[in-house]
């Protein structure tokens, strides 16, 4: 979903509802089927994705799921005027009828970090919940395509694709970390230093999601702006810091829900547009990836009609941004061999 699109939704009536879908290309009536599922709906991330979800006109049926409040965010957002049908299932023994037909599966349940934790340390608790989720992926949906929010990515998605390997239904083009947020951050942060239309901007981030994982291609962004190498490590860090930023900022009252969700439902909308047969739907995503010596590894990836069409290589790099590449992969390739012993023991 694009902020234009949100801006003509927040702008339209309901009386001229029927028009939007073929402002966009897609007569209501053409526009495929497609059933989005989303895994963790009544927390913090998940309302507002769910609500987000439900003004996609490129989905006509929404499951909304979760340990228990899925049926009130169901009901409230069920009432807004668009098109997809929106059914909300609470507990394990509801989870079956909200996987079957998904063609989307977006999971953001899990707990999130408190002030002085790291990503990493919420691993004890949302590996275990990764694990299970995607267990019913692999027999309910095996086919969708899963885009994996819960923390720690870097190792919540090697444990997916273990699973999913163990259930012999795994397909490295149909598993995603969802990675939008730092680049939806380097975007706003790069536009306010650059002073440029942050519209216009578009920054590749690569690596990972923690800390000095996350690795912004400043040199790489559009509309280019001549920064100074302090500004651009500036940037860097603030990029690799967003999501403690908001941890502390919040308190104690979690961490980045309104901005995910915002991420979240872009990166859906671009699975939603690539199995839709749209050309040219480029995200970064954390992946499996041969664009380094690591198995998985965030960069821009093409998505089609199966899910991952291409993996597109890191282009061009300054110095600084070698050395960060150089510098990120201990880390990543420890956080990614955690989730696979994790997933096997
Ligand atoms: N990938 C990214 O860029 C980001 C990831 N996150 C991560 O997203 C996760 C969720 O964050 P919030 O929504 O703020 O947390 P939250 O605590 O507000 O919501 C999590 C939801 O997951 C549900 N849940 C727990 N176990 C479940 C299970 N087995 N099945 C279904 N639902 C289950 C809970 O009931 C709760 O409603 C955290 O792990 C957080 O670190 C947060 C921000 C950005
Ligand atoms: O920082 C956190 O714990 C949540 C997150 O992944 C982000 O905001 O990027």
């Amino acid at each position: 979903m694009t902020t234009s699109m949100l801006a003509y939704l927040a702008r339209r009536t309901p009386s001229t509802g029927a028009s939007y879908l073929t402002r966009r290309g897609f007569a209501s009536d053409s526009a495929p089927v497609r059933k989005v599922a989303i895994l963790g709906a009544a927390g913090g991330i998940g309302q507002p994705l769910s609500l987000l979800m439900k003004l996609n006109p490129l989905v006509s049926r929404l499951a909304l799921y979760d340990i228990s409040g899925t049926p009130g965010v169901a009901a409230d957002v069920s009432h807004i005027n668009t098109r997809s049908e929106v059914l909300g299932f609470a507990g394990e023994e509801q989870l079956e009828k909200a996987l079957k037909g998904a063609d989307v599966v977006i999971i953001p349940a899990g707990v999130p970090r408190k002030p002085g934790m790291t990503r990493d340390d919420l691993f004890n608790i949302n590996a275990g919940i990764v694990k299970s989720l995607c267990g019913a992926v692999a027999k309910y949906c095996p086919h969708a395509l899963v885009n994996v929010i819960s923390n720690p990515v870097n190792s919540t998605v090697p444990i997916a694709s273990e699973v999913f390997k163990k259930a012999g239904t795994y397909d490295e083009k149909r598993l995603f970390g969802v990675t939008t947020l730092d680049v939806v951050r380097a975007k706003t942060f790069y536009a306010g230093k650059a002073k440029v239309n942050v519209a216009d901007v578009n920054v590749p981030v690569v690596g990972g999601h923690a800390g000095v994982t996350i690795l912004p291609l400043f040199s790489q962004a559009t509309s280019s702006a001549n920064l100074a190498n302090e500004e651009i490590e500036a940037l860097t860090k603030r990029t690799q810091d967003g999501g403690t930023e908001v941890v502390e900022a919040k308190a104690g009252k979690g961490s980045a829900t309104l901005s995910m969700a915002y991420a979240g439902a872009i990166f859906a909308d671009a699975c939603l547009k690539g199995l839709n047969g749209v050309p040219d739907v480029v995200e970064c995503s954390f992946v499996q990836s041969t664009v380094t010596d690591l198995p998985f590894f965030a960069s821009k990836v093409r998505l089609g009609k199966n899910g991952v069409e291409e993996v597109l290589g890191l282009g061009a790099l300054s110095d600084y941004e070698k050395q960060g590449l150089e510098a990120l992969k201990p880390e990543l390739k420890s956080s990614i061999e955690k989730g696979i012993k994790f997933a096997n023991a």
